[in-house]
């Protein structure tokens, strides 16, 4: 989408502190992380939020879920002492960019419930 910030990151029309990409996902480092590690990924294709989501996105969301949230966790080192995965959808769910993208926050002791 023309106007869609993380669209500009997945083409690399704006840098990015990239920590993994395949053909269909990017992830990123958080430009004001939350922990010591917070990262987004992202699908390339523009889909809105989890909302947008539909049965053709099956296997995209299924390969972030299964393969990349985890081979990101690993890189980053938190597989083991553990991580926070949010997909912050619409007003109340506080999401800014509408572009679907999953934080991975990690590195730190994270409470519970989220403010
Ligand atoms: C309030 C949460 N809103 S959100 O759930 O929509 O998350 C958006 C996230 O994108 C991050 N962000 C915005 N622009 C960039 C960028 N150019 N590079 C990296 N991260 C970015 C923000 O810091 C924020 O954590």
């Amino acid at each position: 989408m023309a106007d869609c910030i993380f669209c500009k990151i997945a083409s690399g029309e704006i840098p990015s502190g990239k920590v993994y990409e395949d053909e269909s996902v990017l992830a990123f480092r958080d430009l004001e992380p939350q922990a010591p590690t917070h990262v987004l990924i992202i699908p390339k294709k523009h889909i809105g939020s989890i909302m947008a989501l539909t049965g053709a996105d099956k296997e995209l969301a299924g390969h972030i879920l299964t393969e990349v949230a985890p081979a990101v966790a690993r890189s980053c080192g938190v597989d083991e002492g553990g991580f926070r995965l949010v997909a912050n959808t619409g007003a109340d769910g506080g999401q800014t960019v509408g572009h679907l993208h999953f934080h991975l926050l990690g590195g730190r002791s994270m409470t519970w419930p989220p403010g």
